[in-house]
């Protein structure tokens, strides 16, 4: 049997004062009127539901009452602020007192984002939207018609999307955007905390020759295993390794000075010494070396992040003149 609510049962429900909508008119056009209103809301894919000054339902369509993870049936009665999250509820039941000592007035508020806790413990996100019934089909006491909108497929899909916009495709690592924005965040907690900030520029040597010899599949894999590395190679999560372009990439240390830098550089050195390419199909005979380039904020000497990253990058260019396979430093 389908669990909407046809027009018997909510006359059953009406009968039971489950269901308040003053619709007990002795004019057939307004009965009329109400049954259709009760069949449009069941028939609509939104979340729709009415609920009284407490904020008890007094009706759910199917759609709210799948959003909420209860039959139709037993949420009346129930209350609207029992289902939203605590960052919510203080908004919703100030609202809704608010709205008790306002006589006659059309009110309406949202859609507003919310979050839901569904019967079953799931959490969902969704839109609320309140607004007060008519007089007309609620007389008796104030009524509210909400509307819910399931936010979660475009979260989940705009969260998709949002790591994607930050991330390189083929390494992994924060691509150029996220380095960018992370560095200007980065930047200003370093000048107002008085902190160090200092950067890396690390340049994989002769990898043209990688390319050129085993062709560029396998220089892929090889960045890829480099980008691995170097995610190991952080201090900690609040550190950034980052592609920078090509062959390239950054490191960022938050709070750490040169030393800590250059400690960081020389590990970084040892481990890419160390590595092997066997199992991506080059011979044992392959090593890698990167040559790095570090720059460090302390004393306001740099005007801005952009300055520190070319610093970072005029120091990478003197340890590739220098022979490459070296770490450079501008004090
Ligand atoms: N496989 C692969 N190669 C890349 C990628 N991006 C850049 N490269 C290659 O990196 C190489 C960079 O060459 P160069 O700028 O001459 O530098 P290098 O050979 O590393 O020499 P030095 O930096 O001077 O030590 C080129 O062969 C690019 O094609 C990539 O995403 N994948």
């Amino acid at each position: 049997m389908s669990k909407q609510i046809n027009n018997k049962e909510t006359a059953a429900i009406k009968n039971d004062k489950a269901l308040s909508f003053d619709c007990a008119s002795s004019s057939p056009f307004l009965n009329a009127q109400f049954s259709a209103l009760i069949e449009l809301f069941n028939g609509t894919a939104e979340g729709i539901f009415v609920i009284n000054e407490q904020g008890d339902f007094e009706f759910v369509n199917p759609k709210a009452a799948q959003l909420f993870g209860h039959s139709q049936q037993s949420l009346i009665g129930d209350n609207l602020l029992t289902f939203l999250n605590d960052a919510d509820l203080e908004k919703y039941k100030q609202t809704l007192s608010n709205w008790i000592s306002i006589k006659d007035t059309a009110l309406s508020y949202g859609p507003n984002e919310v979050t839901i806790n569904k019967a079953n413990g799931d959490v969902i996100e969704a839109d609320l939207s309140i607004s007060s019934m008519p007089k007309s089909l609620a007389s008796a006491q104030k009524l509210y018609v909400c509307i819910l909108h399931d936010l979660s497929t475009h979260k989940a899909m705009y969260n998709r999307l949002k790591v994607q916009a930050s991330t390189d495709h083929l390494t992994g690592l924060a691509n150029r955007l996220a380095l960018d924005e992370s560095l200007k965040k980065y930047w200003q907690e370093s000048i107002q905390s008085q902190q160090p900030l200092t950067s890396i520029l690390i340049d994989v040597d002769h990898f043209k020759k990688i390319n050129d010899t085993y062709g560029h599949i396998k220089g892929d894999k090889c960045l890829q295993k480099i980008a691995k590395m170097l995610l190991q190679c952080i201090p900690s999560r609040e550190c950034l390794a980052a592609r920078y372009g090509g062959e390239e990439f950054a490191i960022i240390l938050p709070r750490c000075d040169i030393k800590t830098a250059t400690v960081v550089a020389n590990h970084i050195q040892q481990q890419i010494a160390q590595m092997s390419f066997t199992d991506i199909g080059l011979p044992p005979e392959v090593k890698i070396t990167v040559s790095q380039g570090i720059a460090s904020e302390n004393n306001n000497q740099y005007r801005n992040y952009e300055a520190l990253l070319y610093a970072a990058d005029t120091a990478l260019y003197r340890a590739k003149t220098e022979g490459r396979n070296k770490i450079s430093t501008i004090i």
